[in-house]
């Protein structure tokens, strides 16, 4: 029988507000199962950072508790943080310095880390975010992608449990952003549980097999990405040349919200009592409509969103 995973991350009632007044994080329920790839996604604004920031001890929340790997936060920090790598808004680098040796600097600024085995420490760690050919070249002459690489490396100096990431791949070429794909897939292989922010829903589909939704500081849903997509309903799209036609025999079949673009109309089935698509695609054929293609488009998560929000994601910033 599967046991319940252990959850790595759990808050209740967790709740942040701002000096200003604002109320930037609202009774957050989280639960971060071990092992998984954990997107926190949601709009510019939404509490993400907040968030990430309340958990790893950095700000006091101002109400509900949180427990990283079992223990209350920020109490429990000094015991817990050094089993937790974290990034957040960009690694701070030396620019004169080269890769290996900002990394050197970071072992030494660790009080538990042996000195004796601080080179091969670092070797491994640049090796582990394919870095080690350029680890002699100084950080200025880096790519951004290759910065956040050398981050991530930083953070891996010491064997951990739990990785949270803010935004790992803001303002990352396409290239760059795989490349952190990628090392995150890797790390969750060798069992790190990564917990991620994200403002960018594909992403989220991309690396995450958990994700959490918020808006405006509450958390709107979590579960897997798999089921989540799952729960939400596709939309039909029919492939014709006969898009005139096509449309008044969908609406006879109940389906709504019919929209046209070139040769596709698409439209969203009933939630109660959905028509047979076998009936519906022969209906099509008997108007003489003549058909391409003819199926449900899987829901994305961003039509989740807008179901359960009535809005849409902002991925503007
Ligand atoms: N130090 C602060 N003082 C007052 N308000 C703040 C502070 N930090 C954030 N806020 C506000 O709290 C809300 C949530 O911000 P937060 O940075 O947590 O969101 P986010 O989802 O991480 O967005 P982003 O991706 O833009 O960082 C925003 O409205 C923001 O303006």
């Amino acid at each position: 029988m599967a046991e319940a995973a252990e959850a790595v991350v759990e808050t209740h009632g967790l709740s942040k507000r701002y000096r200003g007044g604002q109320l930037a994080v609202d009774s957050l329920d989280l639960s971060v199962p071990s092992g998984s790839v954990f997107g926190f996604l949601g709009p510019n604004g939404s509490g993400k950072t907040t968030t990430i920031r309340m958990l790893l001890g950095l700000i006091e929340p101002t109400g509900g508790t949180a427990h990283l790997l079992g223990e209350p936060m920020p109490r429990a920090a000094n015991r817990v943080l050094p089993q937790v790598g974290a990034l957040i808004e960009g690694p701070a680098l030396y620019d004169f310095l080269s890769g290996r040796d900002n990394l050197i600097r970071y072992d030494a600024a660790d009080p538990t880390a042996d000195p004796r085995t601080r080179r091969t420490r670092v070797a491994e760690a640049l090796d582990r975010v394919g870095l080690s050919a350029a680890g002699a070249k100084k950080a200025k002459a880096y790519s951004l992608g290759m910065k956040q690489r050398l981050g991530l490396a930083a953070a891996l100096l010491q064997p951990r449990r739990l990785l949270v990431l803010d935004e790992p791949t803001n303002g990352l070429d396409p290239q760059g952003m795989r490349e952190i794909r990628s090392l995150v897939r890797e790390l969750a292989d060798d069992g790190i549980t990564v917990f991620l922010s994200s403002h960018l829903l594909d992403e989220i589909e991309q690396v995450c097999s958990h994700t959490a939704v918020m808006s405006r500081g509450k958390l709107i849903t979590q579960g897997t990405v798999a089921e989540m997509s799952a729960g939400a309903r596709g939309r039909l799209v029919v492939t014709t040349p006969d898009t005139a036609e096509a449309v008044p025999v969908l609406k006879e079949h109940g389906v709504m919200d019919v929209s046209v673009t070139a040769d596709r109309v698409t439209g969203e089935l009933p939630a109660a009592e959905p028509p047979d698509l076998a009936d519906v695609n022969a209906a099509l054929v008997r108007a003489d409509v003549r058909v391409r293609a003819f199926g449900l488009e899987r829901a994305s998560l961003e039509d989740v969103f807008v179901a359960l929000t009535g809005e849409g994601f902002d991925v503007a910033g």
